[in-house]
């Protein structure tokens, strides 16, 4: 099990994650499709990537516009993993077109 970063380590790494922001043990992020469809395909592939890190976010979906919280319960709060799996989201996000969401 990954150990719980510091404060100031979730604060220097969410500094190369300009989607994601920090609440409380979490970090969020709102990602918009270009529709719909394209919504479902980056839940897919993150699926995959949940899978492969034995890690799992918990996601909203509402038409386009999908919200992310990583968090890492077995630890009580934020560790390496979930920092891993908001680059990898934001990265199939960006493959799939994704913008900022509001
Ligand atoms: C038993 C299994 O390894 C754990 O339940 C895993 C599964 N997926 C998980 N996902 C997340 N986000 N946090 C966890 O602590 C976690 N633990």
């Amino acid at each position: 099990m990954s150990r719980l970063l510091t404060d100031e380590e979730v604060e220097r790494q969410l500094a190369d994650l300009p989607l994601w922001t920090r609440e409380g043990d979490a970090i969020v992020a709102t990602i918009e499709a270009p529709d719909f469809p394209a919504a479902i395909r980056i839940v897919t592939d993150a699926a995959e990537v949940a899978e492969e890190m034995n890690h799992h976010p918990d996601i909203d979906i509402r038409w386009r516009t999908t919200t992310w919280l990583l968090t890492t319960h077995d630890a009580g709060g934020l560790t390496q993993l979930d920092v891993e799996q908001a680059h990898r989201i934001t990265e199939i996000a960006r493959r799939h077109g994704a913008t900022h969401g509001g």
